[in-house]
Parts: structure tokens; sequence; C-alpha cells
């Protein structure tokens, strides 16, 4: 009888992750190969009956559903990814099952497309290649296509961990003046690297000339970007969000960029993904938006598909993981 484990890894992953797999000699994987289209569910609840360990991306569901058809088997989930949010970690951690994911290989990355990000929407980069582009280039004018720097600006992070300190480091060489920060609890070690005050939720807005969105998507943070935060912003704010689409109400987004009631948003990460090429917020010159692609360096997604098929032999071993999520 095989002693190896069955695995499904729902996603063409990175090369690296499926060569650890495969060299592995611990599990026989069955895998959806396409990197393009994501497993159909009723693929993935037919392919998951009966596995040992499971190898998911962002965009499955791991719900009572999913953990009902795979069965009483399954000991150990991977996930490609540092966020959590298409989880079930109650249902999880009931069932007793051990869930891998893949935080620190991608912080660098995440950190550097947020500056990108931000720089592009404060200098207002889209919308100037696109006048370059089209015609729209005149003479060179005084006011034409200004936009806000970041030297001598307050620069306000909303949930600070690894990535928020990260994105203040590469930003203080512009000469920020300052950085402030707010979260459920003050976090003075991390704050100390980048010399960054503690405020209320309600003053990060009110003096945070570029805000970069950094919590994990939770029942508490769901929509916590509303009409109430954006009022609260100064009209020459910059909204930077590179962590989950779900903690903005886009209604109340659009409607404070229509307005003018702030500045510019870029947002990598929206509701829901891909976001319809008809959405209102498109049609917005002062939103930029990426399609999800903060991590999306060749040296971190190989890290990161390492990462998790480690995390999940690991797992099946009975080991401890490089990185284990404790629900
Ligand atoms: O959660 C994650 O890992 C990112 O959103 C994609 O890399």
């Amino acid at each position: 009888m095989s002693t190896l484990k069955r695995v499904y890894v729902t996603r063409q992953i990175p090369p690296e992750g499926l060569r650890i797999l495969r060299e592995s000699g611990q599990v026989q994987m069955d895998l959806w190969d396409s990197d393009d289209v994501p497993v159909p569910r009723e693929e993935l609840l037919r392919q998951v009956r009966g596995v040992d360990g499971l190898v998911c991306v962002l965009t499955e569901k791991i719900d009572t559903e999913l953990l009902d058809a795979a069965g009483p088997n399954l000991k150990v989930l991977s996930t490609m990814s540092v966020g959590f949010d298409h989880l079930s970690l109650e249902e999880l951690k009931k069932r007793g099952i051990r869930v891998g994911y893949t935080p620190d290989v991608l912080t660098d990355s995440v950190a550097e497309l947020t500056v990108a990000l931000l720089l592009a929407t404060s200098r207002r980069l889209i919308e100037a290649t696109h006048e370059a582009k089209t015609g729209g280039w005149g003479t060179w004018r005084t006011l034409w296509l200004c936009g806000h720097e970041l030297a001598n600006s307050t620069v306000g992070i909303l949930g600070l961990g690894r990535i928020g300190v990260a994105i203040a480091e590469r930003l203080a060489p512009f000469k920020v003046k300052k950085f402030i920060y707010a979260d459920v609890a003050p976090r003075p070690e991390l704050a100390s690297v980048i010399g960054a005050e503690y405020v209320s939720f309600d003053e990060l807005a009110e003096r945070s000339d570029f805000l970069a969105i950094c919590c994990a998507l939770t029942p508490e943070t769901k929509e916590i970007c509303n009409k109430h935060l954006f009022s609260k912003m100064k009209n020459t704010s910059i909204f930077i969000n590179t962590s989950r689409g779900g903690v903005v109400n886009q209604e109340d987004l659009y409607e404070a960029l229509a307005t003018g009631q702030i500045a510019g948003a870029g947002l990598d990460v929206t509701v829901p993904e891909p976001l319809p090429t008809d959405h209102p917020l498109f049609t917005l010159k002062n939103c930029v938006i990426l399609p999800h692609i903060a991590s999306a360096s060749h040296t971190t997604r190989n890290a990161m598909s390492a990462m998790a098929a480690n995390n999940l032999l690991q797992g099946l071993r009975g080991e401890p993981m490089i990185k284990e999520l404790h629900p």
C-alpha cells in the first residue's frame, strides 16, 4: 500500500513550489494545471475528495462546503498568500486542520508596489501618459497635472505590521515629515523602527496627507474605510489600498473621489476582483486601479510558492511549519 499522501493543488503555482512537491517523494499530487482560469468550484469539490493536503491560492473559498467535500482525511491546508480572508478559520480549527500561509517573503515586493502606486496616484502618472499619448499635451503649463509631493508630508498607516513598516522605510528618503499609524493597539516595537506615532482612527484620517491601508480583512475591518473616514480626510489627501478590497466601502470611496472630498486613490485590490470594466471607479481620473499585483515579482511569487509547498510537506510530516496560522 502506498504511503504517499494525496494532495491537490488548486492552481499552477510557480515552478519552485511544484518542483519541491514533485521531488519530495512524499506526495501524490493532482493539480489544476492552469494559471489563467481558476479551478471551477464543482471540479474543486470533486478533486478534494479524500485528500490529505491542499494547496490553494486566494481565489478559492475554503469553507464548510469544501471541507465537507474533502472529508476527514484532510489534515493540512497551505495557502500561497499572506491574506487569509478566503479561509474559514473557525471551521478549520474545529476540524483540527493545520494551516500554512506565506508572510514575510512578499513584504519587499508589496511595499515596493505600494510606493509605486502611491507615486503614480499622487503625481498623476497614468493621467499624464494618457495625455501625452492622446494629444492633450499642448504647451508647458504652470498648473497642468500638478499633484501632491511626499516631501514634508504626514504619511498615515492603517494597520501597522511588517508591510506597513517596509512601506515607511521606503518612503522615508522622500523626506516624509511624520509617520502616524492607527491599529487595534499600539505596536511600539514596530513603530520605533520608523519613528511612527500611534493615533486614533479619526486622527489618522484628519492628519494623513497619504493614507496607506495595510490591515488584514476581518469582520472588524470590513468596510472600515467608509464615508466617516473619507469625510475626515483633507481634500488634498491620497488614499492607497494594497491590502484587501473588502476594507473599503467602494460607493463611499467613489463619492469622496468624485466630489473632491479626497484628492486621489490608488487601489491594488477591489471588490469584486476583477472589477468589472464598467465600474464607476474606472471613470474617475483620480483613481488608479491595478489588478492585485502587489506581490507579483518573479522572485517573490516563486518564494511564496516554495514556502507554500514546504509548509504543506512539513504539516503532513507533523512537523512545525515555516509559517503556520494559529486561528
Ligand atoms: O494575500 C496575499 O498574499 C496577496 O494579496 C497576494 O500576494
